[in-house]
């Protein structure tokens, strides 16, 4: 049995740099014909040139392979018409990280009151430039995501113009809110559709499976499952793809992220056919960011054939989702 993925696209991808960019892109580029890169480098991507400059080293990184960076910007609440206008076009959206959030989100915001986001919200309204946002208050760690939806519904309500996009979405109450406003749009991740809370901490804990935000109850992924499996509209596919070196998450203080990129359209069709709606991936893993981002990627056929895929235990020091076991499902040439 074969199936075979137009433009696979990944709306939420740490492609990180250096060493770990030479690491993991090459394992983006063979399942995906492009991806919407995060900016949450050290320093975090806040200027053209950071972008254009990022931008070439992905390409370089990604070799020959056919693979479409879709860049972003950190978010800062300064920045103005004039400076965006300037961007715009280097850009496919900016993510907000509330400051300390998760992974180098040191420098992002820490007053979310209207007034201190609106001029630069507006204008992003104005451009047509879509908000990415890691959806997070500073509250107990199961409860963030649901004390961030109040705030995820001012913003929509103030600016019915602007795109927001909720990313990596772990909850029914995000799931509700998406329902709620026209202009709300979600990424949900390959792990928050399989794990709950139980698989991190349940029995020993798993540091290649903590992330932010964390996941979370049996009825959350249920509501996550819902809205992917049917390939909702208003939902897309981002793995949050988030590598660490092996001794940053075997580690106390464990780094937060889970590594999927390599593992990811496997354990999607897994999932897919498991449900009896493979039929729905395409559409989950490619149309609707097409029809939610107004993008046309390059094309690139992505053939997955059900064979066994032992799922290596690192590549290149970097643990994957599902390292060491069999997922039902591979990419056609192997990873
Ligand atoms: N998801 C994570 O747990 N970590 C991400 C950052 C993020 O997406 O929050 C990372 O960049 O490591
Ligand atoms: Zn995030
Ligand atoms: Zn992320």
């Amino acid at each position: 049995m074969q199936l075979t993925l137009h433009s696979p696209l990944d709306m939420h991808l740490h492609l990180r740099d250096g060493q770990m960019l030479q690491t993991v892109a090459p394992l983006s580029a063979k399942s995906f014909a492009g991806a919407l890169v995060m900016p949450n480098l050290v320093p975090p991507v806040t200027t053209k040139e950071m972008v254009q400059s990022y931008k070439e080293r992905i390409k370089e990184a990604m070799g020959d392979e056919v693979f479409e960076p879709y860049m972003t910007l950190f978010f800062r609440p300064e920045y103005d018409y004039a400076f965006l206008a300037d961007i715009k076009d280097s850009i496919l959206a900016i993510k907000l990280y509330p400051a300390g959030i998760t992974t180098n989100s040191e420098d992002g915001v820490d007053n979310f009151s209207v007034e201190a986001l609106a001029p630069t919200l507006e204008a992003m309204s104005e451009l047509g430039i879509p908000l990415c946002v890691h959806g997070e208050t500073n509250g107990f760690v199961m409860d963030r995501e649901a004390e961030f939806i109040p705030i995820y519904e001012r913003i929509a309500k103030r600016f019915p113009d602007l795109k927001i996009i909720m990313e990596h979405i772990t909850t029914k109450d995000a799931v509700d809110a998406l329902m709620k406003y026209e202009n709300l749009y979600a990424t949900i991740t390959l792990h928050h559709l399989y794990i709950t809370l139980d698989d991190v901490a349940g029995g020993l804990l798993q540091p290649h499976l903590f992330c932010k935000p964390i996941a979370k109850r049996p009825e959350d992924r249920m509501a996550l499952r819902k809205v992917a499996l049917m390939a909702h509209e208003k939902v897309m596919f981002g793995s949050d793809s988030a590598p660490h070196p092996r001794d940053k998450k075997e580690a106390p203080g464990c780094a937060a992220g889970v590594f999927t990129a390599p593992i990811a359209l496997p354990a999607l069709a897994q999932l897919f056919e498991a449900a009896g709606v493979l039929e729905n991936l395409q559409k989950f893993v490619s149309d609707n960011a097409q029809n939610i981002y107004g993008i046309t990627p390059p094309k690139k056929e992505v053939k997955l054939v059900k064979e066994p895929f032992e799922v290596p235990s690192s590549y290149n020091n970097v643990v994957p989702m599902f390292a060491g076991e069999s997922l039902a499902w591979r990419i056609a040439g192997g990873i």
